[in-house]
């Protein structure tokens, strides 16, 4: 299985900044035409790459956005979710992905397939796939299965790893120290500090969610603060899609 780690839309990510435009199920932003707003938004402040869940969301986005586009489609919140078939994959590719993230942990995907026949299919329809992993095995599995790079997304969701508060750096620079395909950092990155410090490890891009396109939870972060004081463990390992 060959990566496609030169290709020149990866290559576009380079050093930069991906925004995740995701709304929640029964969230009042859960609006295709709302989150192509969002993803020109941030754009147009400088975001090299946009990550965007749901065939709608990926049709609505495509057209207005001239960036690499990562799409992905969640089905449900447990076990494995994020774009978790073949046919899910393909989808993704049809709406206009780029870049395809899928689960790339070790877990049983539900339509039976190992992920390289993810990886294959996709490759095949011309996109690239971001294995989203939890732990080092993951990404060492999703690299054997053809992934053209890896994303830290599920660090701490998985049970392999701690939930850290902000990124986890550590696992960030076990992954670039040993993989040869790009590593993209993602998951509770809660300030430019946090993203930097995430290039400092090594990683190829920086995938920023929740603190850029979440108001719910960037005005708890505020509401707590002012509530709780400094102290308080506002932003700790949560997700806004399990935690609220
Ligand atoms: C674990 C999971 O379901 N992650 C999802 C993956 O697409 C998104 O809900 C996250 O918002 C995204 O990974 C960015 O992370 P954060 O919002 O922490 O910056």
């Amino acid at each position: 299985m060959i990566a496609h780690t030169g290709d020149s839309r990866l290559a576009s990510l380079k050093g930069g900044l991906v925004v995740s435009c995701q709304a929640y199920p029964g969230e009042p932003m859960r609006s295709p035409a709302i989150m192509a707003a969002v993803a020109q938004s941030v754009v147009a402040g400088g975001a090299k790459g946009v990550r965007a869940q749901g065939i709608e969301d990926l049709q609505a986005i495509r057209p207005l956005v001239d960036v690499c586009l990562i799409g992905l489609v969640k089905r449900g919140a447990d076990g494995v979710f994020i774009t978790p078939t073949v046919a899910d994959a393909l989808d993704c590719v049809t709406a206009g992905a780029d870049i395809v993230a899928v689960d790339g942990t070790r877990r049983d995907r539900p339509d039976g397939q190992p992920l390289a026949a993810t990886v294959a299919a996709v490759h095949a329809a011309g996109a690239l796939v971001m294995a989203d992993c939890g732990s080092l095995d993951d990404a060492l599995y999703s690299v054997a299965a053809g992934a053209d790079c890896v994303g830290s997304t599920l660090a701490g969701y998985t049970g392999e790893r701690p939930v850290t508060r902000g990124p986890d750096l550590d696992l960030l620079t076990e992954l670039v120290a040993q993989l040869t395909v790009p590593v993209i950092a993602e998951g509770r990155i809660r300030n430019p500090d946090d993203a930097l410090a995430c290039l400092e490890a090594g990683s190829y891009a920086v995938v920023v969610g929740s603190a850029i396109t979440h108001p719910t939870r960037i005005t708890q972060t505020f509401a707590e603060q002012l509530t709780h004081g400094r102290t308080a463990l506002s932003d700790e390992g949560r997700h806004p899609d399990r935690d609220e």
